[in-house]
C-alpha cells in the first residue's frame, strides 16, 4: 500500500510482480477500486511490473471537491507514472479507465507504448444521461442506483451468485462525490478526434452483455486506431475481468507477447 501526494490529490497505488519487469499500468472503472484487477493478476505471466492505482474519489485515494475533468484524471496518472519513472508501459484501462488510457496516449505517448481499451468508448453515453445520474447521486446517494448498475456490470448468471454482493458493496462504498465527480468527467469527454489520430498497438475488449459500453461501441472505438485488434468476451457484462478472468488474462497475455512487451 503506498500513497502519492500531489497536493490537490493523494493517490493510493500498489506495485506487484517483478519490480524490474516490463510495466503494465491498470486503470479501473467508475465505482470500482484497484481490486477490480485481483481476479486476473495471478493469471498473468511472470516478468511484469504490475502498477495499480485508485483514481481520485475512489478506493483509498483522496476525494477532492467535484466535479472532475478527464484532464484531471489523465494528469493524475501522468504524475504518478512520472513519479515512479515509468515509461513505455502497456496501459490497461477499463471504462472511464479506458478513456484515461486514450487521453494519456494522446498527451504522453512516451508513457504508453501499447494500450488495452476495455469496455469503454471514445465517448460514453450523452451529457444528458450523465447529468441525470449526477443529480440522482447527489440527491439520493449511490445506493439508490446500485441495482441498475449491477444489471449493466454483470450478466444475469453472475448476478445470481453470492459474489455479486461484494462488487455491489464496492460500488456503494465509493464516496458519492468521487462517483459524481468522475461521472462529470465522462460527461464532458469526447475523444473521437484525438483517438483517431493515435498510432500505437491497441487491443479493444468488449463484453457480450455489457449494458454500459456495448460491443458495437467498443468495436467502433477500437476501429478508430488503424491496426488495432478487437476481442469479444462472451457471457460477460461491463466487467469481464471479473466474470471471465481466465479469458481476459489469456487475451491480455497474448497481446503482451504480440507487442513484444515481454
Ligand atoms: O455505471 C456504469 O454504467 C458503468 C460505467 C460507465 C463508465 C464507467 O467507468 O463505468
Amino acid at each position: 500500500m503506498q500513497i502519492a501526494d500531489f497536493g490537490d490529490v493523494r493517490l493510493h497505488f500498489r506495485i506487484d510482480g517483478d519490480p524490474d519487469g516490463a510495466p503494465v499500468v491498470f486503470s479501473n472503472s467508475l465505482g470500482t477500486d484497484m481490486r477490480l484487477w485481483d481476479p486476473i493478476l495471478p493469471l498473468l505471466p511472470k516478468g511484469l511490473k504490475l502498477i495499480r492505482y485508485d483514481k481520485r474519489g475512489h478506493g483509498l485515494s483522496s476525494t477532492p471537491s467535484g466535479p472532475y475533468s478527464m484532464g484531471n484524471l489523465v494528469r493524475d496518472v501522468e504524475r504518478l507514472m512520472d513519479m515512479l519513472e515509468i515509461k513505455n508501459s502497456l496501459f490497461v484501462g477499463l471504462s472511464i479507465g479506458g478513456m484515461t488510457a486514450q487521453g494519456l496516449a494522446v498527451k504522453r505517448l512516451d508513457l504508453v507504448r501499447a494500450m488495452v481499451i476495455s469496455n469503454t468508448g471514445a465517448k460514453i453515453g450523452t451529457p444528458a444521461i450523465w447529468d441525470e445520474r449526477i443529480a440522482a447521486v447527489r440527491k439520493n446517494g449511490i445506493e439508490a442506483l446500485a441495482d441498475g448498475v449491477m444489471e449493466r456490470w454483470f450478466s444475469k448468471a453472475f448476478r445470481a451468485t453470492p459474489e455479486l454482493e461484494l462488487w455491489r458493496n464496492m460500488l456503494v462504498r465509493t464516496p458519492a462525490e468521487g462517483y459524481w465527480g468522475c461521472s462529470a468527467a465522462i460527461s464532458g469527454t469526447d475523444l473521437y478526434t484525438p483517438t483517431s489520430g493515435l498510432r500505437l498497438p491497441t487491443l479493444g475488449i468488449a463484453g457480450s452483455e455489457d449494458g454500459s459500453t456495448p460491443p458495437d461501441l467498443m468495436r467502433e472505438t477500437t476501429a478508430l486506431i488503424p491496426g488495432s485488434q478487437f476481442h469479444l468476451i462472451r457471457k460477460a457484462g461491463h466487467l469481464p475481468c471479473v466474470e471471465q478472468p481466465e479469458e481476459y488474462a489469456r487475451v491480455l497475455t497474448q497481446f503482451i507477447h504480440d507487442t513484444g512487451h515481454l
